[in-house]
Order: structure tokens, then sequence, then C-alpha cells
């Protein structure tokens, strides 16, 4: 039986999930893909993908991460990013409800995944759309969930908020317009206390709640956002898996004292998801203070 839990986006990650990318494309599911499209030559091509994803791997076994693959399938190009499908959470997974035709079917290879290993959904969305890219377990009764209606809808945000809530959890749902795509395109944990946010986008008042939470944001600009240069996923013990283009954001990261793993995934934030996103965090152990 797999007791898979996740309590903070910062404790040690010690299982995660990932995708093979051997059916990767770019269909035009969101404005970052969008414009890759209307200006690549020629799709990605798998040695290349498969690369740059051995490299993620890498990156996250050389964190201590045991690393579980979905089976892909060729109708589903954008299932390398496990965040959306599934999130897990401290009283189990979380079996999402994705927005696009192209991604729904996601949700059948996910079911047989945990079946497999005998893990049980604590919930299931069944109210609006909710993606996992949209929504921060910050910390142990702190999370934050975000909604565009692009994606993540204000039905499918309110239920979650509402299982965790009744858990006791103290919930923040964030309306963000969807040109952004999810949440974690603008905003991401690199610490306890420490995030990475895309500041001049992002609210004044939902700004003043991490500062009022005691959560410090490392400031990334709109065009490097929109590249998925806030887009990391912490390892925990001050180490994380940030984009190796994300050089301004590493420098930061760096200077703060924060080990930075940097594969190269261009082709996969191309496609409008980074390390976060390409990541399905399974279970962290949470380090006592
Ligand atoms: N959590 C994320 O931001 N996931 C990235 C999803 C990108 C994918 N191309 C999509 O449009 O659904």
């Amino acid at each position: 039986m797999s007791n898979w839990r996740v309590a903070s986006e910062t404790g040690v990650l010690t299982e995660v999930l990932v995708c093979p990318p051997d059916h990767y494309r770019w269909i035009p599911t969101n404005s970052i893909v969008r414009r890759t499209l209307s200006e690549a030559r020629q799709g990605p091509a798998l040695p290349h993908l498969q690369a740059q994803h051995a490299e993620l791997v890498a990156a996250l076994e050389q964190g201590g991460a045991r690393v579980h693959r979905l089976t892909p399938a060729p109708h589903l190009p954008y299932m390398v990013y496990t965040r959306d499908s599934v999130v897990v959470t401290h009283q189990g997974p979380v079996l999402c409800q994705l927005e696009r035709p192209q991604r729904r079917g996601e949700y059948a290879t996910l079911i047989d995944f945990h079946a497999a290993r005998d893990s049980a959904f604590w919930k299931k969305s069944d109210a609006g759309t909710l993606e996992g890219g949209d929504i921060h377990i910050i910390r142990p009764g702190l999370a934050l969930i975000g909604h565009s209606g692009g994606r993540t809808d204000e039905a499918g945000a309110e239920q979650l908020a509402g299982w965790l809530r009744a858990e006791g959890w103290d919930v923040r749902l964030e309306a963000f317009d969807e040109h952004f795509l999810h949440l974690d395109v603008l905003f991401c944990m690199a610490a306890p206390g420490l995030a990475v946010a895309c500041v001049e986008v992002l609210d004044d008042g939902f700004l003043s709640w991490l500062k009022q939470h005691g959560i410090r944001c490392l400031p990334v600009s709109y065009r490097d956002a929109m590249a998925l240069g806030c887009n990391i996923i912490a390892l925990g013990r001050d180490r994380v898996v940030s984009a190796a283009g994300s050089t301004a954001l590493n420098a930061a990261l760096r200077a703060e004292g924060i080990t930075v793993l940097d594969p190269d995934l261009s082709l996969f934030t191309l496609g409008g998801g980074g390390p976060h996103c390409l990541t399905c965090p399974l279970a962290r152990e949470e380090e006592t203070p």
C-alpha cells in the first residue's frame, strides 16, 4: 500500500511522479505555446526531448527523490506535465478535473497508476475544474488555490478549499488572469518562508497576505515568468530544481544560499511548463524546526 502524503511545497522530496516525453508535442492550449507555435519552424525532436527530460530526472534523483513514471499515451501529449492531474495533500492524493479537452483523458492513466500501487484518493474533484498547477500546499495548515476560469475555476477551487478548511487549514483563493495559464507560472515556493513571484503582476492584497504569513518573495519579471522563469520545484533542505534558462532567478536563489539544480528544459518551457509543472510530488518528509 502506498501511503503518499504531501503537507508542504518545501518538505524533503522523497517520491515524485513524472511522465516520459515519448509523445510530447506542442499543441495550442495556452498563450505561451501559441507564441512558440507561431515562431517555431519545427516541433521538438524526440531525442532532444528525452535528453532534457533525463536531465530533470537526474536532478530529482540527485536531490534524493525516488522517481516514478507514468506510461505515456500518443493521444495525451501534455501528460508530461504531471503537476496538473493529481495533487497530493496531507490526507493523500486528490484527483483533479482538467479543463482542456486535450488533457481530460489523463485522469484514466492517473487512476490506473494509483490503483496499481494501492494508493487511495482522498478526494476526487467533481465541481467545476481544478488543475494542480493552480494549487500550492504552502506548509502544514496553509494553502493557496488560484483560479483564472481558464483552467481552475472558482467552483473547483472552492471545493478543494472546503475540504482543506474542514481539516482546519487556512486557505486563500486567488483570482488571476487566464493569460498566465496557471498560478505556478507566477508563484512558487523555494524554501520555508521564501517564494519566487512575479510581483509586478500579482495583486497587492496577495503580496500582503504572503507577508502576513511570513513569506518573502524573490521577484521575477513578467518577461521571465512567461518563459517559465518562476516555475521551480523545491527539493527541501534549501535545494530547488529550476530551469537552466532562468538565469536571473537562479543567481538570486544562489545568493540566498539555495542550492540550484538547473536542467535544460527549454523544449518544455516553450510548451508552457517548467520544473514545477513537470513533476507531481507524491511524498515529502517534513523537517522538525
Ligand atoms: N502547471 C502548469 O503550469 N502546467 C503546464 C501545462 C502546460 C500545458 N501545455 C497546458 O497547456 O496544459
